[in-house]
Parts: structure tokens; C-alpha cells; sequence
């Protein structure tokens, strides 16, 4: 089998790309930053440190690299069973002419294997949404040959792996927790699903979506930004605060308690999940600062992500959200030279305060209760 991987990145590399090549898929990276696609090619391989309490470094094999922005990216869609992508949920909208462009010469050429595509992406479908993408940059008459070959395939991945430490010389090493999950929709793939370790399949994979991202992702955002506004750079720093370790917490739980309702999860099993989260933000053997965690605030505080959508579920099920709204307004203050979302929110917060900017970003209402009492939380730690 051969796939082509969009995303040479920390989880391209340390997570979704290592599964596909230990399981002996010839795997094809594509990416935009030269001087990891020339890593790749010149060696074909690359080491993964595996971090915990047996620390071990696996070696990737057979491994390859094209630039995402030339045309022998069509060429390898025409040609591919598998295509995974891990860019960033901004980026999907840009890699979906190119796929469709791909998809066209797939079928000029009769190619009549099924091809499979998992969006590996922090988002509530991904996949689905890059489809939306790829649809509109596809002419309609091929609209109804792929809903009938390609298999658009949701999925939820989980696996904390922050940039290589700064003193590492190799652009293409990459340190990587214990702990993965990759679970996929069974239900949207067209012919039989690859047999590859590590990937489960499921057929409530919004379950499982909704549990990551509104648990690990609420808490982990919620560790950070409190974190920054503390002063601590990392992570583990932050969390090893016991006055952000009961928030991040409460946030959790109070996410959780909406999950529970949703989908009857077990309330003593989400318990032990929320635990399990907790020492995985501890972990002594990454470096993860708060800054990367936080990244991109403008997309965190959207309405369908990590902050908003569980409170939304609390007001769903009238549940109590006062840590989520405390994580919410620390994200507010979030602050990074690096990151150009971090500079819009300054911007709208200067120029229209606090209430309208939260309430533009969120879709909140700008009079809901939640709104108010973000704006009390953002004013009381400014
Ligand atoms: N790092 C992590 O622990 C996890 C990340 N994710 C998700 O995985 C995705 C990627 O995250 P990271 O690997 O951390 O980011 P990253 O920044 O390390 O990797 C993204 C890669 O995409 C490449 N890229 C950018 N534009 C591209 C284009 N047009 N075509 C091809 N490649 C392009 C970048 O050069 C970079 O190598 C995000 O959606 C993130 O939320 C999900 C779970 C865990
Ligand atoms: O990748 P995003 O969506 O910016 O968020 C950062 C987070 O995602 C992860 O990369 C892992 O899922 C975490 O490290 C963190 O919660």
C-alpha cells in the first residue's frame, strides 16, 4: 500500500507518518518547509525518541518527500491508496485545490482503487470539512465519481508532541510521549479499512472526538493560558500549580459532565480519563511550552472548539461552568510576538473592549451571562 502524508510536522512525523511506515505502507511526505523535505530525501529515515520511564529511540524507514506546492503531488493523488494530512485546520482549505486537481487524473487515468483520506487534525470532522474544500474546487461532473471511490474518513488523534528541544541540529528528529490514540470512522471508508496497528476504528467516533478535544484540549488550552498569565513557560510548570491545577480540573469536569450527559460515558471511567490527562501534562520527559499550547486563540475561542463548545453544553444541560469561563477569559490575555492571532486579539481588544471582542470571536451573545461573567473573570486578572 502506498499513502501520501501531508504534514511533515511534530505529528506527521512523530505520530500518523510512524504508524503508516511501521506497518509497511510506502509512505510519501509532503510538505512546504525545504529543508525537512531535503532531510527526508537525502536520508530516508529519521529517529523518534520515545519518552517515558523506558525512554527509546525507534528509527522510521522508507520514507520519502515532495514539495506540496508542485504538480507531482497530482501525480501521487492519481496514484495512492492513502491520503493523511496533519497541516492545521487553516491549512486544509489551502492543500484542497491540489487534491482535487489530483482526484481529476486519478480518474482521467481509471483508476478504480478506492482511496481513502483521514484528516489527522485537532477538529470536530476535519475530513469532512476538508471534503467541503476539495468539492469546491472540483468541477461538478466529478462531483458524483467520488462520492462513489473516495472515502472522506473522520477521525480523532492523540498524542502530545512538542517541537524537537532547541538544541537538537536535526530538523527531522522528534520526541513523542507514550501515550496514542488514533480512532477513525469505520463507517466512511470506501472498500475495506487498511490494516494498520495503532489505528482503531469505530463507528461513534463523534463520541470520541468530543471526548478528546473537549478533555484534553479544554484542559491542556485552559493549563496554558492560565500558565502564561502566572509566568511559567512550560506546561508541566503551569500544571504543578496547584491554584491552575484546580481550575484546569474543574474545567475538565464540568466538560466532562456535559460528555456524560451526551454520550453516557461512565462517570467513574472519565474520572480516571481526566486523571490520566492530568500526569500526561505533567510529564517530566517533555518540554512543552505554554506559549505552543496556546497557540492561535482566535480559532481556540471559536464557537465549535475546546472553550466554547463545552460551555455551550453546559447551558445545554443548565451545569455549572465557572472554570471553563475562567479559562476562557486567561485566554483573552493570551499574548505571543510568534503568533498573528495573538496580535488580532490585542487589536480588537484595544479597539472595542472586552465584551464585543469575546462575543465576535465566540458567536456568544454579547449579553449572555457567560459573556458577563468572562468579562468580570478577563477584568479581575488584567
Ligand atoms: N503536535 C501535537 O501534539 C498534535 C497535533 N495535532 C494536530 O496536528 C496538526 C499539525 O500539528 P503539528 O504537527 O503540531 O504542527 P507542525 O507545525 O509541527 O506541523 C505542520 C506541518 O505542516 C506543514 N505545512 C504547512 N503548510 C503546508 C502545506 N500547504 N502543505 C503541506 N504541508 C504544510 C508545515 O511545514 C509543518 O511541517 C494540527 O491540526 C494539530 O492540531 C493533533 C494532535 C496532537
Ligand atoms: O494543536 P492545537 O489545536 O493548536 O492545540 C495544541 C494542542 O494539541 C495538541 O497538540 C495535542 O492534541 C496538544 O499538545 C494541545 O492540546
Amino acid at each position: 500500500m502506498k499513502a501520501l502524508h501531508f504534514g511533515a510536522g511534530n505529528i506527521g512525523r512523530g505520530f500518523i507518518g510512524k504508524l503508516l511506515a511501521d506497518a509497511g505502507v510506502e509512505l510519501v511526505f509532503a510538505d512546504v518547509n525545504q529543508a525537512v523535505l531535503d532531510a527526508l530525501n537525502a536520508r530516508h529515515e529519521y529517529p523518534v525518541h520515545v519518552v517515558g520511564e523506558q525512554a527509546k529511540v525507534e528509527t522510521v524507514r522508507n520514507v520519502s518527500a515532495v514539495n506540496s506546492t508542485s504538480d507531482e503531488i497530482i501525480d501521487l493523488i492519481a496514484e495512492v491508496d492513502l491520503l493523511t494530512t496533519a497541516v492545521g485546520p487553516q491549512i486544509l482549505e489551502r492543500i484542497a485545490a491540489s487534491v482535487a486537481k489530483g482526484l481529476i487524473k486519478r480518474h482521467e487515468e481509471g483508476n478504480a482503487r478506492p482511496l481513502n483520506i483521514i484528516a489527522c487534525e485537532n477538529m470536530v470532522r476535519g475530513t469532512s470539512q476538508l471534503k467541503q474544500h476539495v468539492l469546491k474546487a472540483l468541477p461538478e461532473q466529478y462531483h458524483s465519481w467520488l462520492e462513489a471511490n473516495i472515502g472522506f474518513v473522520d477521525s480523532a488523534v492523540d498524542r502530545i508532541v512538542p517541537p524537537s528541544a532547541a538544541d537538537s541540529s536535526d530538523p527531522l528528529e522528534v520526541t513523542v510521549e507514550t501515550f496514542s490514540e488514533w480512532i477513525v470512522d469505520k463507517t466512511q471508508f470506501v472498500g475495506e479499512p487498511p490494516a494498520i496497528a495503532g489505528m482503531e476504528l469505530t463507528d461513534n467516533l463523534m463520541a470520541f472526538v468530543e471526548r478528546k478535544l473537549f478533555t484534553l484540549n479544554t484542559g491542556h488550552a485552559i493549563t496554558a493560558y492560565l500558565g502564561q498569565q502566572a509566568g511559567h513557560q512550560t506546561i508541566r510548570d503551569a500544571i504543578l500549580d496547584g491554584q491552575i491545577r484546580a481550575v484546569v480540573q474543574g474545567a475538565m469536569e464540568e466538560s466532562g459532565a456535559v460528555l456524560i450527559k451526551r454520550y453516557g460515558f461512565d462517570a467513574e471511567k472519565h474520572a480516571a480519563y481526566i486523571q490520566k490527562i492530568l500526569s500526561r501534562f505533567e510529564n517530566p520527559y517533555l518540554k512543552d511550552d505554554v506559549e505552543r499550547v496556546g497557540r492561535q486563540p482566535l480559532r481556540k475561542l471559536s464557537a465549535g472548539d475546546r472553550l466554547i463548545k463545552p460551555t455551550l453544553g453546559t447551558l445545554e444541560y443548565q451545569l455549572p461552568h465557572d472554570n471553563l469561563v475562567k479559562g476562557i477569559a486567561a485566554a483573552l490575555h493570551y499574548r505571543s510576538d510568534q503568533d498573528p492571532q495573538a496580535q488580532e486579539l490585542a487589536t480588537l481588544l484595544e479597539k472595542q473592549g472586552v465584551q464585543a471582542t469575546l462575543a465576535q470571536i465566540s458567536g456568544l451573545d454579547a449579553q449572555s451571562e457567560v459573556v458577563s461573567a468572562a468579562v468580570k473573570a478577563y477584568n479581575a486578572t488584567a
